[in-house]
């Protein structure tokens, strides 16, 4: 007969929180809140991968089916409320004081959250750039340090390798995606940029416009010249975003797409009323907010753990919530995306398309 326990696999769920001596009979109550705590949050990565996945096979094909980006979205969605469920689960871990954790950190010692293979894998996932990663301090990488203490492989290290084989990143199946939007007509080069020319006109009348009025409204001299400046400084950076003149060492096909992706992202958050741009602007909208939550899971880590130990060197050999910290700031992986909104115009401003109408529902026939 089907019933709950067999469904669950309650027992042998609840016989997972006996430790490294498998024995929960000799753990204190504190220490059962260290592992259960953990094995939720992995329960959640779990959660948060399969959906990761679905994602990047959806934008995968090539071309990505239109009617296929709500379930994009969807899944997307949960993801986000996955991480907003799980970063208020980390006030379960501040019921223990420091002292009730050092009865037994010790011996965790040199186990370590830096050895969560789903972290890593959602990192790998979503498509974190390894240049960007700050070494720990005791290894080379941060896959040395999913090794045994022996040297031998683990499987963490075996999940994490075969997620770094398994396929492209969610970033780079999305932006090619968006590096083939037709923007204002067809999916050119050549329409991108009159796209993103137009687009750098209209910018640089709004900022002209917004640095007249600051005049009027500006208490010294020097006020006026600070504001002229930094509006000015604003119009350099739409011109050399748009252009893609930020970056160095790209070659030319790169730097064409970097604009096409550019250009085509400025596209969608400017016509997101046109239908058929609706559901493309929705679903960067809803990666921002899935990046957006990884960084907040890892804020309310370190002050999780700052609060816990303060600012001690972690179990895995880090400078603790110094390397917590810099993580947080330094690990971004949509740029673009989060670069377009310092750009963005009021609809009265931005270009008027020369093709609209084929943005409009089509009747399938
Ligand atoms: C009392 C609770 C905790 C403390 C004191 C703590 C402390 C630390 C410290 C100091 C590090 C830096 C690496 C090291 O030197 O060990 C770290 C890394 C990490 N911890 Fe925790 N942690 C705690 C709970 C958790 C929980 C519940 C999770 C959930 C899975 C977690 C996940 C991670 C991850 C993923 C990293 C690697 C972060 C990165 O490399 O960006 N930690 N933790
Ligand atoms: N790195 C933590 C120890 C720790 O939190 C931990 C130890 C074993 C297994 C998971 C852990 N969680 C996160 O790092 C510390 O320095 O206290």
């Amino acid at each position: 007969m089907r019933n709950y326990w067999d469904y669950i696999k309650v027992e042998e769920l609840l016989s997972l929180q006996g430790g490294f001596d498998n024995d929960e009979s000799k753990l204190s109550n504190d220490e059962v809140v260290f592992i259960v705590v953990h094995q939720v949050y992995e329960l959640w990565f779990k959660l948060i991968l399969r959906e990761l996945e679905t994602a990047r096979d959806l934008f995968r094909q090539n071309p990505v089916p239109d009617m296929k980006l709500a379930n994009a979205a969807t899944s997307l969605r949960r993801v986000v409320a996955l991480f907003e469920q799980a970063v208020p689960h980390f006030r379960v871990m501040e019921t223990l004081t420091t002292r009730d954790y050092l009865d037994f950190r010790d011996r965790l010692i040199p186990a370590s959250g830096f050895q969560s293979a789903q972290m890593r894998e959602i990192e790998i996932l979503l498509g974190l750039d390894d240049n960007l990663r700050i070494p720990l301090g005791r290894e080379g990488s941060y896959m040395a340090a999913l090794r045994s203490s022996d040297g031998s492989a683990s499987p963490a290290l075996a999940r994490v390798e075969h997620r770094r084989e398994s396929g492209p990143s969610f970033k780079t199946v999305l932006y090619d995606w968006l590096s083939r939007t037709p923007i204002d007509g067809p999916a050119t080069q050549e329409s991108a940029e009159r796209f993103a020319r137009a687009f750098i006109a209209g910018h640089e009348k709004e900022i002209e416009n917004r640095i007249r009025l600051a005049k009027q409204n500006a208490l010294t001299p020097d006020d006026i010249a600070r504001l002229e400046q930094r509006y000015r400084a604003e119009i350099k950076f739409a011109e050399r975003f748009l252009q893609a003149e930020d970056e160095e060492g790209l070659d030319d096909e790169a730097r064409a797409f970097r604009r096409r992706l550019r250009a085509a992202i400025v596209f969608l958050e400017s016509y997101r009323e046109l239908p058929r741009l609706a559901w493309p602007r929705e679903v960067i909208d809803l990666v921002i907010a899935v990046e957006q939550q990884m960084i907040i899971w890892r804020q309310r880590h370190a002050r999780m753990v700052e609060r816990v130990i303060g600012r001690r060197t972690g179990t895995g050999g880090s400078a603790g919530v110094d390397y917590l910290d810099q993580t947080a700031l330094r690990y971004r992986i949509f740029n673009d995306l989060w670069a377009v909104r310092t750009i963005l115009l009021r609809k009265p401003s931005v270009p008027l398309l020369s093709h609209e109408d084929e943005y409009r529902f089509r009747v399938e026939d």
